[in-house]
């Protein structure tokens, strides 16, 4: 079969110029050695930055919750009740509870990090950041996430809080990482995803019956601190 003769438009982003490398209507920049410097560079780059991190926690949620919201209060707070424990926050460095949780590091004068991405659509890191990546790829950034972290506390948030959620428990699953709280945060919010995962997945037999015991749901900062330091505590093999 012969392919369509049509234009190729140039891609709007990396990840285009990468995943739509295949096709005829987006237009191929690069060849495939020059994509894995791409992604191999941002690599690099992350591990040299955060090597000396030290503890730390990701904390994700949505982009989109304003300021005066109850949840960008308690993503701030939860941040700076961490940083006070000693560990410093990451985020996406974009806005909403992003933005939240950096700032509440920075009150707590813990390391404040963002993990920005560039995105076809304008876009400035929140300026609570002390150290600030930027990433093409959203794949390289992730890794990013769950190397430098001890545990992911998550706020409510749509599609991308949900991709960072379910890759942790994916990997806790698969037993890829271990000792890795993950904090879901807002009782009302998750509740009805709990429940299908336990009424749907567990029944259908689809996940292990003590699946759903990966993550802890709370409304509690106590908790979300005690959940979290005792994860971070077993995985530097520190006292607590
Ligand atoms: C969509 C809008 C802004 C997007 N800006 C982002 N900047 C940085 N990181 C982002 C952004 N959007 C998603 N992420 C990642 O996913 C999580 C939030 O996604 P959600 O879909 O809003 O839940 C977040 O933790 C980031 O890592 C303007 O509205």
């Amino acid at each position: 079969m012969s392919l369509p003769d049509v234009p190729a438009r140039a891609p709007r982003s990396p990840d285009e110029e990468l995943l739509g490398a295949q096709l005829p209507t987006v237009r191929a920049d690069l060849d495939d050695g020059q994509r894995t410097a791409r992604a191999t560079e941002e690599l690099e780059t992350g591990f040299r930055t955060l090597a000396d991190l030290g503890r730390a926690i990701s904390i994700f949620g949505s982009a989109r919750v304003p300021q005066d919201a109850p949840e960008y209060a308690l993503a701030r707070e939860t941040a700076r009740r961490l940083g006070e424990a000693g560990c410093a926050i990451i985020t996406g460095g974009g806005p909403g509870l992003m933005e939240a949780a950096n700032r509440g590091a920075q009150d707590a004068g813990a390391t404040s990090v963002g993990l920005n991405i560039v995105l076809p659509f304008e876009q400035a890191p929140n300026p609570y950041q002390d150290i600030g990546l930027l990433f093409d790829f959203f794949f390289t950034r992730k890794v990013m996430f769950v190397r430098y972290s001890s545990a992911f506390v998550v706020f409510p948030g749509g599609y991308g809080t949900l991709d960072e959620l379910f890759e942790a428990l994916v990997l806790i699953q698969t037993e890829k990482i271990d000792d890795f709280p993950v904090v879901l945060v807002g009782v009302d919010f998750w509740s009805p995803l709990v429940d299908w995962i336990r009424g749907r997945l567990v029944d259908d037999a689809l996940i292990s019956a003590d699946d759903p015991a990966l993550f802890v749901v709370t409304d509690d900062v106590e908790e979300i601190v005690r959940t979290v330091v005792h994860g971070c505590a077993q995985q530097w093999a520190l006292p607590e």
